[in-house]
């Protein structure tokens, strides 16, 4: 039986981004990412920072923890990283394990890998990277994902552009204008992601100025912006 490293498990918390925004939900955070995005919120992720906390579980531990943490107040499973594309039918089995008792998976991925679970995935957000992350976007990979997502996939998709700046902000119409039929979220960057204490103000001034910007753009008229709402409750903590 494969195995699936994993970092976190918490929960149930809102989901605090994107298409599924507001709903309840375990989260199960993989170890490991190709990607390094200089202000990754979760970079213990990869950094090598928490690497002992790392744990290599079987689908079935994690729904057991999962049912350890919560019970059964949830219905939805949303499985981040790092990147968990990485990791191959281990998920794929997990996904089967949520769908046997009619729990829902979520999966937050950045479009730099496919893997064939994805065709078995509810929620599937990808999350493409834009320039202040210092990541280049394999256009072709991004391209072979969507297509695959869009013709076999039962996953309601979407994407998801982080915006940090104007160059951000390009990038993200780039996107939404190869991709027009699928829907967009836009969401603030949070510059400040081990600050201590109330970042509201700081992360709602961000989301007013990526506003403005949406308001004024007619290319922008079907995109949907919003913050990380997680945030703007529970700041930069950790498990939430
Ligand atoms: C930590 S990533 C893990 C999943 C996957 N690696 C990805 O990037 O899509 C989860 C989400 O958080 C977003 N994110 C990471 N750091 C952020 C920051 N500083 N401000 C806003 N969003 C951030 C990512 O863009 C992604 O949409
Ligand atoms: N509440 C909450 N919502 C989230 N949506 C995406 C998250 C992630 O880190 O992938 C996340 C997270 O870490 N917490
Ligand atoms: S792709 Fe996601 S997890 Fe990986 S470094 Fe970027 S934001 Fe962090
Ligand atoms: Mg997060």
């Amino acid at each position: 039986m494969s195995k699936i490293p994993v970092i976190e498990m918490f929960g149930p918390t809102i989901q605090g981004e994107g298409a599924v925004i507001g709903v309840k939900t375990m989260f199960v955070r993989t170890y490991g990412c190709d990607y390094r995005c200089s202000w990754c919120d979760s970079a213990f992720t990869w950094d090598g920072s928490a690497k002992d906390k790392v744990t290599m579980m079987e689908p079935q531990e994690i729904l057991a923890g999962l049912l350890e943490l919560a019970g059964e107040n949830f219905n939805c499973v949303t499985i981040s990283g790092g990147n968990p594309a990485l990791i191959g039918e281990a998920i794929g089995e997990f996904i089967t394990l949520l769908h046997e008792r009619g729990i829902q998976a979520a999966i937050e991925t950045q479009g730099s890998r496919w893997q064939d679970w994805f065709n078995d995935v509810d929620v599937l957000t990808i999350s493409p990277k834009p320039p202040s992350s210092g990541m280049k976007t394999d256009w072709d990979k991004l391209h072979e994902i969507m297509l695959r997502v869009g013709n076999h996939g039962k996953a309601a998709h979407s994407l998801k552009v982080v915006v940090f700046n104007q160059e951000d902000y390009e990038y993200a119409r780039k996107v939404h204008f190869k991709y027009p039929e699928v829907p967009l979220f836009l969401q603030p960057g949070n510059d400040n992601v081990t600050e201590e204490g109330d970042i509201s103000g700081r992360l709602l001034g961000r989301l007013e100025w990526l506003f403005n910007l949406v308001i004024a753009d007619p290319q922008m008229n079907r995109a949907r912006v919003l913050p990380q709402l997680h945030a703007l409750i529970w700041h930069n903590k950790r498990g939430k």
